[in-house]
């Protein structure tokens, strides 16, 4: 990621393409051309390079497209509305306990805080999306985790090594074998949780209990250009564990599985359980390992700068007062003003999911959103042969996981080991054409230095690096700082709004960012209200793993020290 880091500022564009083959690709760095592209209702057609999550994820919110993509979206966002995230608090309480009586085994030891924070994050999500309970002995959320993470490694060969990527191909490998067997073990517990939650459904549909899904509905808008939820009354039948007698208390037992089952049985729905299950696979792994890569980076970034550790510690002495280790309520996570600064700009160095890819269905004017500047590139940042540039340094980190299938699970967290430099995209010289000529062959890239007048064919796959944007001095003055104040309000009002898209931004944006946001705060905070996290590297160090989530590839090691108060 550095290298790619280093690259852009060489280069210093604003868009960049590439051909691979007769495929282009363009990457763009401006955040108001991202804007073009993810805040449009039209472009929001996933690339190709998604289709290989299907034998995992079928056709579910994360690939699906046009009306089937948005009348499942329009279903689903209701469930992440924050009002029915409040009534996951006590379940955000219970994991983050059992996270704590896990570092405290740990005190004193040097340990993988991943580890932890993938076996919680799949736990509280079975517990809260899904509404299933784990048992002491249980050990599905961990299986379940190394699960996922060895389909990622699977993915990500794949998408690197691109003569495994024609299915007739795959399937003759020892990887195709080893993905069925994942697939099992993934399916199997999707498949079980939907089969208890129908047989619940049918239970109180008998009863004749209230619909929450319809009430959900009343009571919110969905805004389609946002892709968002918004309140329009309050939703005062969902307990907020802050009120002791609500008389509308109906439990802890609903949950966004539950109302997924309902709303696929309200007249105008066509859910069938097939869909369901796609739907739970997406939200299964979309919330996982973002999750529990964001919380690891925030707890090994924090054990590097310990000056910026004691001012959430402070803040949260500031909340809890005299009875530190009480649970989180709803209302302390609204008032942990600088811990969400922290949680935001580490989202913005280390953003889980680095990159966001679309495939334009029509041409695409770019830099509408100024005069068209003259269409111009220097020579001396025209690539030669056998060097790079930020696309092919993209790729680089997109598809530079080597290793076999049989090293999967030799590595520390069953992940692979990046080759780095090792990898080379093919290229020749040429000179900018203009967007519509036919590509030469085999594979060239080279980068337009401002997108000006600059017009994406129809079928380009257009890449979104999240992380090069996120480290663009043009929109943060000092990129490479770990500054949670960059995210003062008066420092964010000058800032144009696709300039930070850890969640994406627009129609098809992150559908569960609230419930992230609020779950990381609740674990997060009951960690570093304990214990004191150490880090013996320095944050440069860090050697960031090119994968599908952006994670550490040296481990997420760290430290606990208890507190003393
Ligand atoms: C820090 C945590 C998270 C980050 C950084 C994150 C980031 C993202 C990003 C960047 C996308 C767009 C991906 C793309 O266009 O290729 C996305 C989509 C999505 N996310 Fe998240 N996510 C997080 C947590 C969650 C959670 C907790 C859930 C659910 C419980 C979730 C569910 C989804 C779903 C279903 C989509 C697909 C939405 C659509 O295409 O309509 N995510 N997320």
């Amino acid at each position: 990621m550095t290298f790619a880091l280093n690259k852009y500022s060489e280069i210093k564009s604003d868009v960049v393409r590439v051909f691979l083959g007769t495929k282009l690709f363009v990457a763009l760095m401006d955040a108001r051309d991202v804007e073009i592209i993810l805040g449009s209702n039209v472009h929001i057609q996933k690339s190709d390079e998604y289709a290989l999550f299907e034998p995992w994820l079928g056709d579910g919110l994360l690939i699906s497209k046009g009306e089937k993509w948005k009348s499942h979206r329009k279903m689903i966002a209701p469930t992440f509305h924050s009002s029915i995230l409040k009534s996951f608090m006590p379940v955000f309480n219970k994991n983050a306990q059992n996270l704590i009586d896990s570092f405290t085994k740990e005190l004193g030891k040097t340990f993988d805080v991943h580890d932890y924070m993938s076996g919680t994050t799949v736990d509280t999500l079975l517990e809260t999306a899904m509404g299933v309970k784990k048992t002491d002995e249980d050990n599905t959320g961990f299986e379940y985790a190394m699960s996922v993470m060895k389909m990622c490694n699977i993915l990500h060969l794949r998408h690197y090594k691109i003569w495994l990527r024609p299915d007739f191909i795959f399937k003759f490998t020892k990887m195709c074998a080893e993905q069925s067997y994942l697939l099992n073990i993934i399916h199997a517990l999707t498949r079980q949780v939907i089969k208890r939650k129908k047989e619940n459904f049918i239970k109180r549909d008998e009863k004749g209990e209230q619909s929450l899904y319809q009430k959900a509905l009343k009571s919110t808008t969905y805004n389609e250009k946002e892709g968002t939820v918004e309140e329009t009354a309050s939703f005062n039948y969902i307990r907020d564990d802050l009120d002791e007698n609500d008389e509308n208390d109906i439990g802890n037992d609903w949950h966004s599985l539950d109302f997924m089952i309902e709303a696929s049985q309200t007249k105008g729905n066509q859910l069938s359980d097939d869909e369901i299950k796609e739907e739970v696979d997406t939200i299964m792994f979309e919330g996982h390992d973002t999750t529990a890569a964001a919380s690891s980076f925030v707890l090994s970034i924090l054990g590097v700068h310990h000056d910026i550790q004691d001012k959430v510690f402070q803040e949260l002495k500031d909340i809890f007062q005299d009875d530190l280790y009480r649970p989180i309520t709803f209302n302390d996570t609204v008032q942990m003003k600088y811990l969400e600064r922290v949680i935001l700009e580490t989202l913005r160095m280390y953003p889980p999911v680095p990159i966001i890819a679309r495939v334009v269905n029509e041409d695409v004017k770019l830099g509408r959103w100024k005069n068209p500047t003259q269409y111009r590139v220097k020579s001396k940042h025209m690539v030669g042969p056998g060097s790079s540039c930020m696309l092919s340094t993209m790729f680089l980190y997109l598809y530079c996981i080597s290793g076999s299938l049989s090293n999967i699970d030799k590595s520390p967290r069953g992940g692979m080991k990046p080759i780095g430099k090792a990898f080379c995209v093919p290229t020749n010289c040429m000179p900018l054409r203009r967007p519509n000529d036919t590509p030469r062959t085999p594979t060239t890239y080279q980068q337009v230095h401002s997108s000006g007048d600059y017009t994406l064919p129809s079928g380009t796959s257009v890449i979104i690096g999240t992380f090069v944007i996120h480290r663009n001095p043009k929109y943060y003055p000092n990129p490479e700082k770990f500054d949670p104040d960059n995210f003062l309000p008066e420092r964010c009002q000058d800032r144009p709004y696709y300039a930070y898209i850890p969640f994406s931004a627009g129609p098809r944006s992150c559908v569960g960012r609230k419930y992230a946001m609020l779950k990381l705060k609740v674990l997060l905070a009951s960690v570093l209200r304990r214990f004191r996290t150490i880090s013996d590297k320095d944050e440069k160090d860090f050697k960031l793993q090119a994968d599908i989530i952006l994670k550490r590839e040296d481990g997420f090691h760290i430290r606990v020290e208890e507190r003393v108060v």
